[in-house]
């Protein structure tokens, strides 16, 4: 049997970060992956959701053409181009990593699975590890509707194999993956319909934010049913689906598409690692427990990214190789110590860092805010895209600032600069204080602190 310094199960977002690290020390290292080298990020969530969204954005303004004074005649889309530039910068980010896990690591294409807590299986082969690292992150979950096996349905990776545009995609989901997927197709021509069992969009946002984003998405055509509950699906007659739905009133309907994408939720990849032979703890959903270094209950194995259930994003992956590799060096790089931040693209984007209103509300901490609706933002005024508006909360006793949403165009990359100040425990004068440059979108937050509220608590 073959004994590696480190085994790394998976070769998700930390992966990349960790892995100069541990060549550097000179330590023997095995890599094992099931699918694509790289994980969902580059395969199947950011690279290509992002790749999409800039077509879809792309035919969304050539549509507005007229209200911008330019005449575009007539907008037809080529989803098999919009594909192919999705895949020709999703594929190649991968092939140079695969080269570089070859040269440089033992690399095991295939399902690993414990034996012991010191050794693993992969097709067939046992193999041991001083140390080894869980990366395996999540999939989709699929929730358990009457019908749904008989119909042909996708998920975010499914999706990415369509071969052409959706008539009408229903999308089941009306969270990140679920409203991303849904604007991005709406605009690129499909009719879409949003099936959100939770009563409203983006739960985890405050209510007014998800209230503005639905005004969004219907003004573009997209219908969403909230508080909706799928009952059960079936095939229909000309190889589309069927979907009964209940509304919050009771009332059931029956929805006709081609396609439907499922998006309630992921699952962590931990079920077929065989955890009870490492005596590795996990949660009642399945994810790893991990201490705030990323050691799980058995001190030579680690969890790192989204399976730990400490964050559910590729920043926060890469910052638990981050601490993963601090730890090994002797420094206190911690989990715990990482602010909340987060946009979802849409269009415009709901930026956010650490806590909004319903947070601080639910944790009981009293807080000042600001407001700032973008229809009084010069920049905003002239790209005509004036939905949305800046939030800020301020902790009332040492005046820094406890969060923020920025929805509204530039939002993703605005949250950036607040959460410098979140992290930094700034106090809002040094915002307040600093001047920015116009015209932009940012420019009027040191004026927000002008009209702070009184303190509200909980
Ligand atoms: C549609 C979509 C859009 C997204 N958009 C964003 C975004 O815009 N911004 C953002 O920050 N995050 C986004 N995310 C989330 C982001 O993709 C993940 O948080 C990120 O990839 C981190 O995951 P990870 O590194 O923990 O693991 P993953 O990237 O999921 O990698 C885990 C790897 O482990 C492999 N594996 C699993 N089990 C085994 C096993 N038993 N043996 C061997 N290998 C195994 C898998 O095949 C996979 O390659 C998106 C996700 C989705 C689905
Ligand atoms: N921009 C980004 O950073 C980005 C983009 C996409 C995904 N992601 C990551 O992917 C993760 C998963 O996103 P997600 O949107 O799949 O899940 P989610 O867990 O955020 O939301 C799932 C939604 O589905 C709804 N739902 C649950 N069961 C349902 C059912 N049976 N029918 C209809 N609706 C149902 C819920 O009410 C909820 O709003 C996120 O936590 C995020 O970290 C990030």
């Amino acid at each position: 049997m073959k004994n590696y310094d480190v085994i790394i199960i998976g070769t998700g977002q930390a992966t990349g970060t960790i892995l100069p690290g541990l060549l550097e020390e000179g330590l023997s290292i095995a890599t094992i992956e099931s699918d694509r080298v790289g994980g969902s990020c580059v395969n199947w969530g950011c690279t290509p959701t992002k790749t999409l969204i800039a077509s879809s954005r792309a035919a969304h303004m050539i549509s507005r053409g007229e209200e911008f004074g330019i005449s575009p005649g007539e907008r037809t889309t080529n989803f098999s181009r919009v594909m192919e530039r999705v895949n020709g910068i999703r594929m190649p980010a991968t092939s140079g990593f695969q080269e570089w896990l070859e040269e440089s690591t033992d690399f095991y294409p295939g399902e690993a699975r414990f034996i012991d807590p010191h050794t693993v299986g992969v097709n067939g082969e046992q193999i041991s590890g001083s140390e080894i690292l869980i990366h395996t992150g999540t999939r989709a979950r699929i929730p358990d509707i009457p019908g749904l096996k008989d119909v042909h349905w996708v998920d975010n990776k499914g999706i990415l194999d369509l071969k052409t545009l959706p008539r009408h995609l229903l999308v089941l989901g009306g969270s990140y993956i679920g409203v991303e997927f849904a604007q991005a197709f709406r605009r690129l021509g499909s009719r879409v319909t949003i099936v959100q069992h939770g009563e409203r969009l983006v739960p985890k946002e405050d209510p007014d934010i998800s209230g503005e984003l639905q005004s969004v998405l219907e003004s573009e055509g997209i219908r969403i049913l909230t508080g909706t509950e799928a009952l059960s699906a079936a095939p229909a007659q000309d190889h589309g689906l069927e979907l009964k739905v209940r509304s919050p009133s009771g009332q059931t309907e029956v929805l006709s598409a081609d396609t439907l994408l499922i998006a309630v939720g992921r699952l962590p990849n931990s079920d077929s690692l065989n955890l009870k032979a490492a005596g590795v703890s996990s949660d009642d959903r399945g994810y790893i427990s991990v201490d705030d270094s990323c050691r799980t209950s058995v001190p030579h194995i680690f969890a790192l990214g989204d399976v730990n259930g400490r964050g559910a994003f590729t920043h926060t992956s890469v910052h638990d190789g981050q601490v993963y590799l601090s730890r090994r060096a002797g420094g206190d790089k911690r989990i715990g110590d990482r602010t909340l931040i987060y946009a979802l693209y849409s269009d415009p984007p709901v930026a956010r860092v650490g806590l909004n209103e319903s947070m601080a509300r639910a944790r009981g901490i009293s807080y000042r805010v600001a407001g700032m609706p973008m229809k009084n933002i010069a920049r905003a005024k002239e790209r005509d895209e004036t939905s949305g508006k800046i939030t800020i909360l301020v902790d009332p006793g040492d005046n820094s600032i406890l969060g923020a949403t920025v929805f509204g165009v530039g939002g993703d990359e605005i949250i950036s600069m607040l959460a410098l100040a979140v992290q930094a425990k700034l106090p809002y004068s040094v915002l307040q204080n600093t001047v920015f440059p116009h015209p932009t979108v940012a420019e009027l937050i040191p004026f927000m602190f002008d009209s702070l509220s009184e303190v509200i608590s909980p």
